[in-house]
């Protein structure tokens, strides 16, 4: 069976303008797995309410982002598909989960070169209900209905891998090396708390009490988006030995009234920038490709927050994107499949 790469991310409307940003929107907050609410429920706050709000304010703050190539997400991750094609032998395609760039397409571009025996690797470092978890639902869903013939092999939030931290440390430091900061912000993506009950397995060690992410051997961490970033800020802490107090974990771009992942990022850049902190640093590693929220909540929003309470230095640290360093830990990922597969069989 010939082998094939189908990395996957989360997309990105074709244009900033707000019919296409409507679209996008309709798709994105339209799965059960995003917006988790009865589809009744989903189509009158979807359709009914934010589809009439949103798209305008949203496109307005995608334009400020926008590049001559298109979506800056897309034309990253299009980037490091194109690394990762020339570090391996095997076929790698690209898909989004939304938007024209379907699943779909990817894979019948795999299946027109031959391959029935396909790893899929969702660009996400943490593993997440609207995120991995709707890739692979999806990908099923597909395989079954058009590609029976296709053998799928999912990859797991590859977080704790040791390669992956490596090159998180590095791409901090070497953003931090001649730089003076105070405090160094770990911003992730937020989930509404209700999505990491869901994803529960061990149904109820997840108290949401602040322990139960640090519990030895649980179970409930594969599937703990909340756990997995914690675990990630550690891990570099302790590779770049930074030292307690002058680091921390929060969570950004909230949607609705449910209470969402605490600490908030754009409240804690409030807070420590009244407490008297002057120079903050901030990487977002949930986010593999910059993006609307790296680029526009972080570095517009976040910095103009922090400049309004007194604070003076807002250093804003890339997401991995098309590192070559990166580019090899999917390499990486995609060899150990190979190696594992050809002794089994
Ligand atoms: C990194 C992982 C992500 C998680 C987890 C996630 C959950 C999540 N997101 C929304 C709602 C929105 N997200 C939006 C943009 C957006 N989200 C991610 C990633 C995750 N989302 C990315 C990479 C982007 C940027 C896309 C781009 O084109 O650059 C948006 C759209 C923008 C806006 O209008 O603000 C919405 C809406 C929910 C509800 C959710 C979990 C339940
Ligand atoms: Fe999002
Ligand atoms: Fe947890």
């Amino acid at each position: 069976m010939k082998k094939g790469i189908l990395l996957v991310n989360l997309g990105s409307p074709d244009s900033p303008n707000p019919k296409d940003v409507k679209r996008y929107l309709g798709e994105f907050l339209m799965d059960e797995r995003v917006i988790d609410v009865p589809l009744w429920a989903r189509t009158l706050l979807v359709k009914g309410i934010i589809l009439n709000t949103r798209p305008k304010a949203s496109a307005k703050a995608y334009k400020k982002i926008w590049w001559d190539e298109g979506s800056p997400l897309i034309v990253l991750s299009e980037r490091l598909q194109e690394k990762v094609q020339n570090q391996l032998d095997v076929p790698v395609a690209l898909a989004m989960r939304y938007g024209s760039m379907t699943i779909k397409k990817g894979l019948q571009e795999l299946v027109d070169k031959g391959c029935t025996d396909i790893k899929t690797i969702p660009l996400y470092p943490q593993f997440a209900m609207a995120t991995t978890e709707t890739i692979d639902v999806k990908v099923d869903e597909l395989v079954s209905k058009y590609f029976p013939q296709v053998k799928i092999t999912r990859t797991p939030a590859f977080y704790n891998r040791q390669d992956y931290i490596d090159v998180l440390s590095a791409s901090i430091a070497e953003k931090l090396e001649d730089l003076d900061y105070e405090h160094i912000l770990f911003s992730y993506h937020g989930v509404p708390e209700r999505h990491i009950r869901k994803s529960d397995v061990t149904n109820g060690n997840c108290k949401m009490d602040g322990k139960c992410c640090f519990k030895k051997g649980s179970l409930q961490h594969e599937f703990c988006y909340r756990h997995q970033c914690e675990i990630t800020t550690i891990n570099v802490a302790k590779k770049l030995g930074l030292k307690n107090g002058t680091y921390s974990t929060t969570f950004q771009s909230r949607l609705g009234f449910d209470p969402w992942l605490k600490p908030y990022t754009d409240r804690t850049i409030e807070r420590m920038g009244k407490e008297g902190i002057k120079k903050m640093a901030i990487v977002t590693p949930a986010f593999v490709s910059d993006c609307l929220e790296t680029l526009e909540e972080i570095a517009m929003e976040g910095e103009e927050i922090f400049h309004e309470v007194g604070g003076e230095e807002f250093t804003v640290i890339p997401c991995l994107n098309e590192r070559d360093d990166f580019a090899q830990v999917l390499s990486n990922i995609t060899m150990e499949w190979i190696a594992t597969e050809t002794v089994i069989a």
